[in-house]
């Protein structure tokens, strides 16, 4: 059993510790390893994203390209009660994401002077899907449905294959793609894939937006392609799953152990937190992790993601949303008798998960909100992806004659006020011209 928290009873730098994120650990050395991943693809292009196939993958050679003929004999294994939940989750994700199309707008500022925003879909997206641990055809649906409906030109999928052959790619990845009409797409994963993304290579052309969630070499990749502006611009840090249960007596403990769980399966350095103001709820709660931790399929992994998972225990509910704020959790979940009250006191949540009938499960495959989200305490500042993040946003202005007279004499003081002339001058001139054609 992992001991539990006693909040109040740490200090500030404790409290800091506590929450600390483990894939966060060793940060120096990731970091040096991700970038020699990135300079290798770029020196060496496929042949680098072939060699990286064979040491991380343990793929002899990998095509790189999916063929059609490949993807087609993939597709026919695909079994019908998996394509029908497919078609059900793609149907409620495409609703909510429709929601979000994005209106033009137009307004006159002053009389004369017209602005507009406008929105248009970024020409060439890269969707990025994990597949190291388990393939996962529900996050092309989080990416491919919002890059369909905004209207993307070019959208290209890679994901790393599977064992033993690179087009082991899964008939349920195939057949989201295939729904969200997305055609090019390539056996290969990891922080590889994603320069290959950002900067191209003979097989792979350069995209300008990478999105997608993944393990850390991943998400450490697509952050460092995004500070080079050679590189490509990234949706967001997304990285291992993180969930934080925030729950009360009330609570149904085998219900908070089962989503804990869930997300300790993803991976070693997934992060799950149960907060409550009720030690025996706690206690429960551990007994059931126990119990189902010890029936599940993938219970290694999911225990070592438990190594280092948290129970905290708290003075009350109000302290319970303090730590939770603090912690800025990817998911939270809330199983209290008063949801919906706390719900109003959450700050940094990315995906909120309210009352017992309510897991993380239904967000990652099927309510239709979408499960990609940001990690590591990002989420105080960086949003859940939406629609918006497939569009660029400009501006367009006009002036007509009666605009300049009446801004002109503005701009012109304000330019003055920052001392530059030239800036000034440009609307002199026509102030100028309007004047004498006046006179
Ligand atoms: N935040 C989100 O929105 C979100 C959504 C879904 C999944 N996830 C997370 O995505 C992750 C998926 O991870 P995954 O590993 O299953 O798949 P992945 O596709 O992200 O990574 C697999 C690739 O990692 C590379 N790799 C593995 N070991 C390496 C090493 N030692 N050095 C360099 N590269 C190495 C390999 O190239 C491999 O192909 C999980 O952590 C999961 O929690 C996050
Ligand atoms: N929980 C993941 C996001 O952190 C998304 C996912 C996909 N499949 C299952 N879960
Ligand atoms: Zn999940």
């Amino acid at each position: 059993m992992t001991s539990v928290i006693n909040w109040a009873s740490l200090s500030a730098a404790q409290q800091q510790a506590a929450l600390a994120r483990p894939a966060l650990a060793d940060s120096a050395s990731l970091s040096s390893q991700v970038a020699e991943i990135i300079r290798s693809v770029r020196a060496n292009g496929d042949a680098a994203l072939r060699a990286y196939s064979r040491q991380f993958d343990g793929l002899d050679s990998n095509p790189l390209v999916l063929s059609a003929a490949v993807k087609q004999a993939q597709l026919a294994k695909l079994l019908p009660e998996r394509k029908a939940a497919i078609e059900l989750a793609y149907d409620n994700i495409r609703k909510f994401h429709a929601a979000q199309l994005p209106c033009d707008i137009e307004v006159e500022t002053s009389i004369g002077v017209s602005c507009q925003l406008k929105s248009r879909a970024i020409a060439a997206v890269g969707l990025y899907i994990p597949g190291g641990s388990a393939p996962l055809p529900s996050t092309v649906l989080m990416l491919g449905v919002p890059a369909q409906l905004a209207g993307c030109e070019r959208i290209v999928l890679v994901t790393p294959p599977g064992k033993p052959q690179a087009c082991d790619i899964a008939p349920e990845i195939l057949y989201a793609a295939e729904l969200c009409g997305i055609n090019e797409i390539y056996t290969i994963g990891g922080a590889q894939a994603i320069a290959a993304l950002a900067y191209g290579t003979d097989s792979i052309a350069k995209v300008d937006k990478i999105f997608g969630p993944g393990n850390r070499y991943v998400t450490e990749a697509k952050q460092q392609v995004s500070q080079d502006a050679q590189g490509a611009q990234i949706d967001m840090p997304a990285g291992p799953s993180e969930v934080l249960v925030l729950a009360d007596s009330s609570a149904n403990a085998a219900f908070v152990a089962a989503d804990l769980l869930s997300q300790a399966e993803h991976g070693p350095d997934s992060q799950v937190i149960l907060v409550s103001d009720s030690s025996n709820l706690i206690d429960a709660v551990q007994a059931e992790v126990n119990r189902q931790l010890a029936l599940l399929p993938r219970k290694d992994i999911a225990a070592a993601a438990l190594s280092h998972s948290r129970y905290i225990l708290t003075a009350d509910l109000a302290q319970a949303v303090a730590v939770t704020n603090a912690y800025a959790p990817e998911h939270l979940i809330v199983q209290t008798a008063c949801d919906d009250e706390l719900v109003e006191q959450f700050n940094s949540a990315a995906s909120i998960f309210v009352g017992k009938w309510t897991p993380e499960s239904a967000g990652d495959y099927a309510s239709g909100t979408n499960h990609v989200l940001p990690t590591y305490g990002y989420s105080k500042t960086v949003s859940s992806l939406s629609l918006a993040d497939f569009y660029r946003r400009f501006t367009v202005q006009k002036l007509s004659a009666q605009g300049m007279r009446n801004i002109g004499p503005a701009i012109v003081t304000l330019a003055q006020a920052e001392s530059l002339d030239a800036h000034a001058n440009a609307v002199r001139l026509r102030l100028a011209e309007l004047n004498s054609i006046k006179g």
